[in-house]
């Protein structure tokens, strides 16, 4: 599978984001997307889950078959938000069973509703709360977990692992890993080592287009210093 940015704009007033912005990402790989406060990272995230509109250009999935379809489905998309928007209402055992429920179709684990939670480290006792009353690290948790357990193809991780305790990002890390087997990842960041870590491409989201960094750059001991040389360039 391949998710194709062709020729995106995208603007808020005055401020232009994406200017003819192309790119391709494909399954088996994970992208990290680096750029400057304000660049646009989030955005596109949404233009992508179909939470805003592009200006004009076109987002499409491509299909193992090679069949182009711009009108996919949002279920299709797997997004974990940096400030998630979970129904206080629900306790988190409550939420995670609403979601198994409504996706039995698709669910990647044989699991049960608390097995899940507490492999994400969600114990028994705080199962129970409710949402509302859950740290920002945990609710990130859930977010996560639900968008693993419901099989997209395409996730899309916005900073994800800024809120979790050094256990839980370590799982997560493995699972993010285990994730682009079956899946295209995406995830922002502006955390450079996390970056190198996890990421087999990092796009740089810059002067409204995306580049990508060169391989080799990846792993070098200059890796820091090339980011920050092209991000501080351009407009
Ligand atoms: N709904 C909106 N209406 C108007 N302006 C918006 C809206 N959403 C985002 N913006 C503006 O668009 C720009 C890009 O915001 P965005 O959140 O996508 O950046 P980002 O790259 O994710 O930033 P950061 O790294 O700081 O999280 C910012 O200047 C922001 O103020």
């Amino acid at each position: 599978m391949k998710l194709k940015l062709q020729n995106v704009n995208k603007s808020f007033d005055e401020k232009q984001l994406f200017r003819d912005a192309s790119f391709t990402f494909e399954t088996g790989k994970i992208y990290g997307l680096l750029g400057r406060n304000g660049a646009g990272k989030t955005t596109l995230f949404n233009c992508i889950a179909q939470n805003l509109t592009l200006d004009s250009g076109s987002i499409s999935i491509i299909d193992d078959k090679g069949v182009e379809n711009a009108m996919y489905d949002n279920t299709e998309i797997g997004f974990v938000m940096t400030d998630t928007n979970l129904p206080d209402f629900m306790t988190g055992i409550e939420f995670v069973r609403f979601v198994m429920d409504l996706n039995k179709h698709r669910l990647t684990t044989t699991l049960s509703a608390s097995e899940n939670l507490s492999k994400y480290g969600i114990k028994e006792s705080d199962q129970h709360i409710l949402l509302r009353d859950y740290s920002h690290g945990m609710k990130n948790k859930v977010q996560m977990l639900v968008t693993e357990i419901t099989n997209a193809p395409i996730y899309l991780l916005d900073e994800p692992l800024t809120s979790f305790d050094p256990v839980a990002a370590y799982e997560v890390k493995e699972r993010i890993r285990e994730l682009k087997n079956n899946a295209i990842v995406i995830f922002s960041t502006h955390i450079l080592e996390l970056a190198q870590e996890l990421c087999d491409e990092i796009i740089l989201l810059h002067d409204k287009h995306f580049e990508i960094l060169e391989k080799e750059k990846l792993q070098s001991e200059d890796f820091e210093k090339e980011i920050v040389k092209i991000l501080s360039g351009g407009e």
